[in-house]
């Protein structure tokens, strides 16, 4: 195997040095010039070198809906986005609801072979919201499956909730819960309820009808001692149960909590639908302003500990058409990086090092991957799986839907102005992507 030097990198504690990467391994780590032999040798002048990033919410749509975007074409977008591992949703079709669809999700992205690409399993069966999926058997599977969700719908039923919590316990597995109360909001909403839906037209969803979720289901892990994972949490009030919670649970030590913020619902407000434009058409809706500012907020201390894409590819047919009849999501993978550093790093929010945290070590604890035989969202250090994202942390890019590499264009951030662009991608040594394209 070929070995890296990279010279000349800012580290995530603020130190510079060579990193030398060797059998899939990181090596050297050297605040003085190596004057190691490499096969190839990478100048990080300038560059901030981060464990590699792990997404723990991102839709492949791969088996069912090939069109949109394949296991391939999804782990080509992640590695042009810094990461080196993905956790893959359960609503394909067929659902990832047996240890089968598990290991078959497992082996086309090894077949891929540009992230790890890590399934997550339905916690009932066909997302229907009733009978629980062969939770254990996938656990127990090739796919050492431990994230359950039914993510695309809320699981609805408390008793349901309190059984897969149960369940899931006994192997240390954790349900990423998709909170949005189905009776709170009529079946036809399609953004943010509040003066501007209003104003539209549009039936909406209120925040309460995710807070109310939030705030059961962290009862629920107390309850049962389990662990809860709430999923692309947007609003202020889901932040303040969360904070409690997260209090509690610390006292307590027995349950656990943990929360993810996608990219856009740092970024992007519920004004931009006032061109009805169904890019911006997403679940959770996007927020006003001071859910914003709270989510920012509650990622800089922690209250929210990762970013996730939500990375939701959609063919041109089923997204371009009148606001209400337009599929949900957008995409993700290639800018999430860009949108931290400009609305996190810039704005002096995180660190580098609290990147690194909310981008590859908490998601990759929190999906249990950190344990994993080859692990993911380890710190680089000597000794560790060479799993790297280099960034040029001042470049400003401009973002063009048509460059993409996913197989979707509904891509909302298309011409904006982001900060920060990722250079190169390493999986195990092996570099995936150099001078900020597929390699
Ligand atoms: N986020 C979305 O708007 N859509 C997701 C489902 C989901 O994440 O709930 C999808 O699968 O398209
Ligand atoms: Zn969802
Ligand atoms: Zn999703």
């Amino acid at each position: 195997m070929s070995s890296t030097l990279i010279k000349g990198a800012t580290l995530p504690d603020g130190t510079t040095g060579d990193v030398l990467v060797d059998g899939g391994e990181i090596r050297e780590v050297s605040t003085r010039p190596s004057t190691t032999q490499a096969t190839r040798t990478i100048d990080a002048d300038g560059l901030v070198l981060l464990p590699g990033l792990v997404d723990l919410h991102t839709h492949l749509r791969e088996p069912g809906r090939e069109d949109a975007e394949t296991v391939l074409t999804g782990s080509r977008a992640a590695a042009v986005g810094g990461y080196t591992a993905v956790l893959a949703m359960a609503n394909t079709n067929p659902v990832t609801d047996t240890a089968e669809a598990a290991e078959r999700v497992l082996d086309l992205g090894r077949a891929a072979g540009l992230v790890d690409v890590q399934p997550v399993g339905a916690v009932t069966k066909g997302l229907a919201g009733t009978e629980l999926a062969e939770l254990g058997l996938m656990a127990r599977s090739r796919a050492r499956v431990r994230v359950f969700s039914d993510d695309g719908k809320c699981v609805h039923d408390a008793r349901v909730m309190r059984r897969a919590l149960e369940y899931v316990k006994a192997f240390g597995g954790v349900v990423s819960q998709h909170s949005q109360d189905p009776d709170l909001a009529g079946p036809s909403a399609c953004c943010h309820e509040g003066e501007l839906s209003g104003r539209l037209g549009l039936p909406g969803w209120p925040g309460v009808a995710e807070e109310v979720i939030v705030a059961r289901d962290v009862m629920l892990a107390r309850h049962t001692g389990s662990r809860v994972h709430v999923a692309h949490v947007s609003t202020a009030g889901s932040v303040e149960v969360l904070r409690w919670a997260k209090e509690q649970a610390k006292k307590d030590g027995r349950w656990d909590v943990t929360a993810e913020v996608t990219p856009h619902h740092l970024m992007l407000t519920t004004d931009l639908l006032a061109g009805y434009d169904p890019t911006y058409k997403v679940n959770p809706p996007l927020r006003p302003d001071e859910d914003v500012a709270a989510l920012r907020e509650a990622l800089a201390d922690g209250t929210i500990d990762a970013v996730a894409t939500d990375h939701a590819p959609h063919a041109r047919h089923d997204k371009e058409h009148a606001f209400a009849d337009a599929a949900f999501g957008m995409l993700g993978l290639e800018t999430a990086l860009s949108v931290v550093t400009t609305v996190m790093v810039e704005a002096g929010l995180l660190d580098w090092a609290g990147v690194a945290r909310v981008m590859s070590a908490n998601p990759a604890r929190i999906a249990g991957l950190d344990t994993a035989p080859v692990p993911q969202g380890r710190p680089v250090a000597v000794g560790e799986p060479a799993n790297l994202t280099l960034v040029d942390p001042t470049a400003h890019v401009t973002v063009d839907r048509d460059a993409s590499v996913s197989l979707s264009r509904n891509n909302p951030w298309h011409d904006r102005k982001l900060s920060g662009r990722v250079v190169a991608t390493l999986l195990r040594g092996t570099p995936t992507v150099l001078e900020g394209a597929l390699a």
